[in-house]
């Protein structure tokens, strides 16, 4: 991998931290008052390297791939899946479409992979292939393929004008890919990271997670890339390397749920500079996203029992995003409003 964002390259000098600090608390507030927008608002003044950061348009990007590990049984729903809601995205029909259009928010769809092709006049074309490899019994895909994909996902992100980029996925089984790509990068169990995705009953789950430990035992220990070209979805990495770029840009990253979240865990292991971009906006109900979390160290905004997928929870998110840096810009402090201090 080349060019990528240099480590620490976010990180905020303490100068500027300790002048963000300043400026919240100087806003017409009992101190701490904004409770955790106050936190949301000091990372994203840090990310922008300035106390009054502009972050007023989000776009969604939605990558959709389909996973040859789904012959092994490990949704509840058909491979044809992948395909219908994409038609039914670009149609405007899907949650996250009626989320985009609640919160302001543009969305595209990408087609990194689904099996069967679509031809859509506003359909993204970055098509890897039709479908990753059944990666229960061998590479999800080739080393080169996988880094297309990235250098595709970063491209993507880095041509965006929008100043926060959410990313959603859709690709049937890929609860199945994102958490062997978490349990290969984090080292947690894989019976805490496998969960019902669609909807797996108590059968469906304990086949899941034979197949998953089948595949996880074709090999040892790997790096991030190693990790996400076994086990990944073209849409998992596509959205790593969008990630990554939108980063390094300085935009604010709106990481969704349980697949986003192991997305952000590789672009993290392979760029750690592009974390302070990273928002997570809401703990998805699937198993394992909150050990992901916890090993990441990031705090959710939402918990809204979501299990969805698609950017939902991350276009959920952005209202508050989006408040707290105008909380930053347009409130008025003690002294600008002639407001009394505390007693
Ligand atoms: C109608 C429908 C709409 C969806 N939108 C997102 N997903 C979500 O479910 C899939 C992952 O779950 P699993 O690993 O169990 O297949 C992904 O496509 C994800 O985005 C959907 C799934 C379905 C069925
Ligand atoms: O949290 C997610 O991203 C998720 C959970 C279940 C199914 N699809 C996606």
């Amino acid at each position: 991998m080349q060019d990528l964002t240099p480590a620490d390259a976010l990180a905020c000098d303490p100068q500027l931290a300790a002048a963000i600090r300043r400026a919240i608390d100087g806003k017409t507030k009992p101190l701490g008052a904004l409770g955790r927008i106050e936190d949301l608002a000091a990372r994203i003044a840090a990310l922008k390297g300035t106390t009054e950061p502009s972050v007023e348009t989000c776009e969604l990007i939605i990558f959709a791939g389909d996973h040859g590990i789904a012959a092994q049984g490990v949704s509840a729903f058909p491979q044809a899946v992948t395909a219908q809601m994409a038609l039914n995205f670009l149609a405007g029909g899907a949650a996250a479409n009626v989320f985009a259009r609640a919160t302001g928010v543009d969305l595209k769809v990408v087609d990194t992979g689904i099996a069967e092709a679509i031809d859509h006049p506003d359909l993204i074309d970055r098509r890897m292939g039709p479908g990753t490899a059944d990666s229960s019994q061998g590479p999800a895909m080739t080393p080169g393929t996988l880094a297309k994909a990235i250098a595709a996902g970063r491209a993507l992100a880095e041509g965006s004008e929008a100043h926060a980029l959410a990313f959603g996925e859709m690709g049937i089984a890929n609860t199945a890919s994102a958490s062997l790509v978490i349990h290969k990068l984090s080292g947690l169990p894989l019976d805490l990271l496998t969960g019902r995705g669609t909807g797996l009953d108590d059968a469906g789950l304990t086949r899941k997670l034979a197949v998953l430990e089948r595949a996880a035992a074709r090999t040892g220990a790997l790096t991030a890339e190693q990790a996400l070209a076994e086990y990944g979805g073209f849409e998992i990495a596509m959205m790593a390397g969008a990630m990554i770029g939108a980063a390094g840009l300085r935009k604010v990253v709106l990481v969704d749920g349980f697949i986003a979240t192991a997305a952000a865990m590789a672009a993290r292991a392979l760029e750690p500079g592009c974390e302070p971009a990273f928002v997570y906006c809401h703990r998805s109900a699937e198993l394992g996203h909150r050990a992901a979390l916890d090993h990441l160290g990031g705090q959710a905004l939402l918990e809204l029992d979501l299990r969805l997928g698609e950017g939902t929870g991350a276009l959920l998110a952005w209202p508050l995003v989006k408040s707290a840096a105008a909380m930053l810009r347009e409130m008025a402090s003690f002294e600008s409003a002639g407001v009394s201090g505390k007693l």
